[in-house]
C-alpha cells in the first residue's frame, strides 16, 4: 500500500519539544498521513564538507562574504553536528529516525522525494522552520520551486521568536525601529508567548525504504549505511578547518576555561533550563540581575544562547519554565530582566525581516532609517578595512589594528582577554562583546563588517543584529555609545582573574596595573611579561582611559548595571574633517598615541584624503549629525518619560541605560 508521507526539514529547529514542524505532522487533521520523514541537511553553503570522503561540492567554499573567514568555525561545527546526532537519538528513542545528508537543502529534499515517489510513496508535504534573514529566505524560496517541480507543496512554520508574528501589536512592516517602544507595546501583550507544543505522544513511523535497500540516495547514504556516527561526521567536518590561524582551537574540543562548557543538543539544553530555573532553592536565575554582567564560569547568565541560535530550545519553553519559578518564589526582578533579554533578542529578529538584506550592508538598517547619517558613514575613509595581504599568523607583531584585534594581541588587557576567550572556546559574556565590539569599531574604527564576520566564524551563538547595533549603523538610539575599556576592566574584572585566566602571561602584573601594563616602566614590564608574548603598547590608546589607569572607587563586580553610560563620547561627534573628534582637546593625543593612521583621517595629521572626503560632505555631515543628536535626546527623553510614568526609574532604568 502507498505509504503518505510528511517530510520535516530541520534548520535551526533541533529539537522535539515545542517545535511545530513535529506538532503539525502529527495532528488529528493529518491523521491519513501514515509516515513522518525528519530530514536535516548539513548545508555546505554555511559549512565545509569537503573534508567528507569523495564529496563534490557545487559551490564555493563555506567562507564569510567579505572577510573570507569560514563561515562555521569548529566550535560552532562541533556543537551543531552534537546537537544532530542527539536529536537523531531521541527521534531512534521514538521509534523514529533523523535522515542526516549533505549538499544543498533544496536539492537534497527533492531527490529524497523524487526517490520515495520510484518508492511508490506520496509525499504530502514538506514541513520547514521559517527564517528570519534574507539568505535564509532566499534558500526557502529555491526550495519551493524545486518542490513545485515534483508538485510537493512547502508548508512554513513561524516558531523562531518568543513572540509568534501574528501576535506581535504591529505589523512585522511597521515594528518601531528602536528597541524601547518596541519592547513596551509587546510588555503590554496579555502573554509573553504562546504555549509551548509538547512532544508528540506517539510519533509515526520513519518510512524505511523497502527491505535492505540503503537509505534514501544523496550524499552521505554510504556514511548512513556504513553507520559511522558523530565521531566521524565530525572528523570529516572539522578537517578542512585545521589550517587556518583562527580556528584550530575548536578543533581541539571544549575548553576547561570556557564560561559555555556544553554539549550541543537538546539533551544539554533541558539540563540547563532545569539547572538554571528549577534546581536548587532558589534556583540560579534568582540571582540573574546581580551576576549577569560576570565574565567567569557558567553561571552568571543563562548561557541559553548557544541552544537557542541552533533551535534546541525554544524560547517559549525557557518562559514556561521562568513562569514555573514565578509560580514558586514570586515575580521579581531578575525574571524580568530575562524576559527582557529574550525581548531583545525577537527585536533583531523582526528588525531583520524588516530590513532585509540591509544587515549585511556597510549602511545597515541606517540606511533605511537614517539615509543622510547612512551616507555619511559610506564615505571612503569612515571606516578602515583590513589589508588581507598580511597573512593571519599567531605570531606576528601586525601594524594593523584589526589584525591585532583578531589575535588578541591590542595591547589593552581586557579586550585581549575576550578575544583570548572568543578564540578558545567560541564564547564570550556580553560584556566581553559590548567591549571589543566598541573598540574595533569606535576606537580603531575599523569595518563593522570584520568583526561580525570574525564573530560568525567563531562563537557557537552566532546571530545578526548586536553588530550594527554596536557599531552605530543599526538601531541604537544613541549610537555614540562607546566603551572605555580600562574602566570597564576596573569595573567588572577588578582582581584581573578573568585576565590572567585568558592571559596567563600577565598573571605576575599586580592588580594595580593589569588594565593598562603599558603604563608600567619598561624595565618592570620586561621582567613581568614573558619576552614575545603580549605588546608593550596598545595599538591606539584614548585620552579619556588617562583617569582610569589609577582605579577609583568600589568595583561594579556585581552590580546590575549593564549598560551604564561611558565616559567616552562617541564618533558620532563629528569634527570638521567629518570625522569624530574627541571631546576638549583631546583630538591631537588620539592620533599620535594610536600611531595607526591608515586612513590618514584622524585629528591634526588629516591628509590629502581627509579634505577630500570632508569636502564632499562637511555639509551633511554637520546636519546629519545634528539630526542624530537631535533624534537621540528626544528618544531618550521619551523613554526616560515612559520610565517615570511606569514607576521603573530607579529600579535599574536610568537615563544611560534605558535605552538598551
Ligand atoms: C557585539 C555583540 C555581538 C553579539 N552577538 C551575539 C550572537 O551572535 N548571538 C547571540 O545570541 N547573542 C549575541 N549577542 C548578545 C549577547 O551578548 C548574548 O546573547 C549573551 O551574551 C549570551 O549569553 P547568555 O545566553 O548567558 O545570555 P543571558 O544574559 O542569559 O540572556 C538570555 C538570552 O537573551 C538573549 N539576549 C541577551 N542579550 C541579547 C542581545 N543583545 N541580543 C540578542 N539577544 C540577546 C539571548 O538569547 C540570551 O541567551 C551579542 C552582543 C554583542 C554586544
Amino acid at each position: 500500500m502507498a505509504r503518505n508521507i510528511i517530510l520535516t526539514l530541520h534548520r535551526n529547529d533541533l529539537r522535539l519539544t515545542d517545535n511545530a514542524l513535529f506538532h503539525c505532522a502529527h495532528e488529528r487533521e493529518q491523521d491519513d498521513v501514515t509516515h513522518v520523514l525528519p530530514l536535516f541537511v548539513f548545508d555546505e553553503r554555511f559549512i565545509e564538507l569537503s573534508g567528507l570522503p569523495g564529496y563534490e561540492r557545487e559551490g564555493p567554499e563555506a567562507r564569510t562574504r567579505l572577510c573570507k573567514f569560514w563561515r562555521t568555525g569548529a566550535f560552532r561545527a562541533r556543537f551543531l553536528t552534537e546537537g544532530v546526532f542527539d536529536m537523531r537519538n531521541s527521534l531512534r528513542q521514538r521509534g523514529s529516525e533523523l535522515l542526516i545528508r549533505y549538499g544543498l537543502m533544496e536539492k537534497v529534499t527533492a531527490d529524497i522525494v523524487k526517490a520515495m515517489r520510484a518508492n511508490g510513496d506520496k509525499v504530502k508535504a514538506v514541513y520547514l522552520q521559517e527564517e528570519f534573514y534574507s539568505e535564509e529566505k532566499a534558500i526557502e524560496r529555491k526550495l519551493r520551486k524545486a518542490l513545485k517541480e515534483v508538485g510537493v507543496p512547502l508548508v512554513i512554520y513561524d516558531q523562531v521568536p518568543l513572540i509568534h508574528p501574528s501576535d506581535l501589536p504591529f505589523a512585522p512592516a511597521a515594528m518601531p525601529d528602536v528597541f524601547t517602544p518596541f519592547r513596551k507595546r509587546i510588555e503590554n501583550l496579555p502573554h509573553l508567548g504562546r504555549a509551548p507544543h509538547p512532544i508528540p505522544p506517539n510519533f509515526k513511523p520513519f518510512p524505511r525504504p523497502p527491505d535492505g535497500a540503503d537509505l534514501y540516495p544523496g550524499y552521505g547514504a554510504q556514511i548512513e549505511a556504513d553507520h559511522r556516527g558523530l565521531d566521524f561526521v565530525l572528523q570529516c567536518l572539522l578537517r578542512p578547518l585545521q589550517d587556518t590561524f583562527q580556528l584550530r582551537a575548536g578543533s581541539e574540543g571544549r575548553n576547561q576555561r570556557s564560561a559555555f562548557p556544553y554539549a550541543g543538543g537538546e539533551t544539554a539544553a533541558l539540563q540547563r533550563v532545569e539547572w538554571y530555573f528549577k534546581q536548587g532553592g532558589p534556583p540560579p536565575v534568582s540571582r540573574y540581575k546581580e551576576t549577569r554582567n560576570g565574565l567567569l564560569g557558567h553561571a552568571y547568565s543563562t548561557k541559553l544562547s548557544p541552544f537557542l541560535c541552533l533551535g534546541m530550545v525554544s524560547p517559549r519553553t525557557i518562559i514556561s519554565a521562568l513562569e514555573e519559578y514565578e509560580e514558586k518564589y514570586g515575580s521579581q526582578q531578575n525574571a524580568y530582566w530575562v524576559r527582557f533579554e529574550l525581548l531583545w533578542r525577537d527585536y533583531f529578529l523582526f528588525a531583520a525581516r524588516k530590513f532585509g538584506s540591509k544587515l549585511f550592508t556597510l549602511g545597515g538598517f541606517e540606511e533605511v532609517t537614517d539615509p543622510k547619517q547612512a551616507h555619511v558613514k559610506m564615505q571612503p575613509g569612515w571606516w578602515k578595512s583590513w589589508n588581507q595581504d598580511e597573512p593571519l599568523k599567531d605570531d606576528v607583531n601586525s601594524e594593523q589594528a584589526a589584525v591585532r584585534w583578531m589575535q588578541g594581541k591590542t595591547g589593552v588587557p581586557f579586550v585581549d582577554a575576550n578575544m583570548a576567550e572568543l578564540r578558545e572556546s567560541g564564547f564570550m559574556s556580553n560584556r566581553g562583546r559590548q567591549n571589543v565590539a566598541s573598540f574595533l569599531t569606535k576606537d580603531c574604527q575599523i569595518d563593522w563588517r570584520l568583526g561580525a564576520e570574525f564573530f560568525e566564524s567563531h562563537l557557537i551563538d552566532y546571530e545578526f543584529g548586536n553588530w550594527q547595533y554596536v557599531s552605530g549603523v543599526g538601531n541604537d538610539a544613541r549610537a555614540s555609545r562607546q566603551f572605555n575599556p580600562v574602566k570597564q576592566g576596573n569595573d567588572y574584572d577588578p582582581h584581573g582573574d578573568y585576565i590572567r585566566t585568558w592571559l596567563p602571561q600577565l598573571s605576575s602584573l599586580p592588580n594595580s596595573r593589569i588594565q593598562c601594563p603599558w603604563t608600567l616602566p619598561p624595565t618592570e614590564f620586561a621582567r613581568l611579561v614573558p619576552e614575545g608574548t603580549y605588546p608593550c603598547k596598545p595599538v591606539i590608546e584614548q585620552p579619556g582611559w588617562k583617569a582610569h589607569y589609577v582605579r577609583k572607587g568600589p568595583s561594579k563586580q556585581g552590580v546590575p548595571n549593564r549598560n551604564e553610560r561611558v565616559r567616552n563620547p562617541g564618533r558620532l561627534i563629528v569634527g570638521k574633517s567629518g570625522r569624530s573628534i574627541e571631546p576638549s582637546g583631546s583630538d591631537s593625543d588620539h592620533s599620535a598615541e594610536s600611531g595607526s593612521t591608515d586612513d590618514g583621517l584622524q585629528g591634526a595629521g588629516a591628509t590629502a584624503a581627509a579634505k577630500a572626503v570632508q569636502k564632499q560632505f562637511n555639509h551633511v555631515s554637520v546636519q546629519t549629525v545634528r539630526e542624530g543628536r537631535q533624534r537621540e535626546t528626544r528618544v531618550a527623553g521619551q523613554a526616560l518619560g515612559e520610565a517615570k510614568k511606569n514607576g521603573t526609574q530607579g529600579k535599574g532604568v536610568t537615563k544611560e541605560n534605558v535605552l538598551y
